[in-house]
Parts: C-alpha cells; sequence; structure tokens
C-alpha cells in the first residue's frame, strides 16, 4: 500500500489529534504519563527518568496542566524543542475554559442591579447621570 506521508508528499502530515480534559486526566500512571502545557498535550511517560528536574515535579502535573509551572521554571529553547518531540496532540478547544474558571468582572458585579441591566444602553455620562438620579432613593 502506498503511504503518502513516507513519501513527504505536501498536506499528507497527520491531522492534529485533539483530547478532552477527561481523557488526559486518566494519564496519570506509572504506565502512561501525560502532561498539558500551553494547551498541547505530552506524552512524557519515556521522560520521566531522564528529566534533569526530575521525575516527581512532572508526576505531580500528571494528567493535568502543567503550564505554570513549565513556564515558572524558564525552560530553555532545547528543553521547548525537546518537548516538541514529545506532543501527541492538543487539548479540545471545549476543554479550554475547564482549565481555569472565567474570571469574573468585578466591574460588573460591584454594580447595583439597577444600573447592571440598563448598561446595555448607556451611552453617555448625562445618560449615566440621568439613570443614576432616578434610581437613588
Ligand atoms: C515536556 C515537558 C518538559 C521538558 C521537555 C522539560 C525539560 C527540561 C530540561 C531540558 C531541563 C534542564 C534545564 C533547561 O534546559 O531548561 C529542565 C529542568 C527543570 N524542569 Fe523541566 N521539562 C518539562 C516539564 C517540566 C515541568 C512540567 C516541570 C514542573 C512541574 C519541570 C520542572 C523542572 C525543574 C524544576 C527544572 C530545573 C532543574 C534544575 O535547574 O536543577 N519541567 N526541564
Amino acid at each position: 500500500p502506498i503511504d503518502p506521508a513516507a513519501n513527504g508528499v505536501a498536506g499528507a502530515q497527520e491531522a492534529v489529534k485533539y483530547y478532552r480534559l477527561s481523557e488526559i486526566e486518566e494519564q496519570n500512571t506509572f504506565k502512561s504519563t501525560w502532561i498539558i502545557i500551553n494547551n498541547n498535550v505530552y506524552d512524557v511517560t519515556k521522560f520521566l527518568e531522564e528529566h534533569p528536574g526530575g521525575e516527581e515535579v512532572l508526576r505531580e502535573q500528571a494528567g493535568g496542566d502543567a503550564t505554570e509551572s513549565f513556564e515558572d521554571v524558564g525552560h530553555s529553547t532545547d528543553a521547548r524543542e525537546m518537548a516538541a518531540d514529545m506532543k501527541i496532540g492538543e487539548l479540545h478547544p471545549v476543554s479550554w475554559r475547564k482549565l481555569e474558571p472565567l474570571s469574573p468582572r468585578p466591574h460588573l458585579t460591584s454594580l447595583p442591579p439597577t444600573l447592571k441591566w440598563r448598561l446595555p444602553v448607556l451611552h453617555s455620562a448625562t445618560t449615566l447621570w440621568s439613570i443614576m438620579s432616578v434610581s437613588a432613593p
């Protein structure tokens, strides 16, 4: 059979594989250790023992998002290239917001309810002033 990828035919690269967070979370064992960095999914199973920072730190992040700790260390370009070789796919966009809760919008939540629902129709300082004077007790 003809394998287009083996011939280096343009456009024959495999499509990106997307993983849901739930699938990644299961890969936290000695047999299979995956981590997420910047929405990319890495299989670090075979890398654990070679990692200069030790295998423990990788295990701690297994099955989850290691972006912050990875960036905190200030990994070298070399380290980033090594990571690229271990990339197996990307976090499916539906799982992105599960990683970090959507931040609340304090400027809206701190407003009185009467103002909140009127916000979309606010146009000028004059309008704002008239609404505020009407809502004042
Ligand atoms: C695929 C992912 C990773 C790769 C390929 C990788 C690779 C490396 C490499 C090559 C170094 C040597 C220093 C450098 O070149 O920057 C290093 C150091 C280190 N890594 Fe990672 N790393 C990965 C993920 C992580 C994660 C997720 C953590 C933290 C949870 C971590 C923690 C550390 C620490 C603490 C050091 C410092 C060791 C020292 O300076 O003594 N690494 N890593």
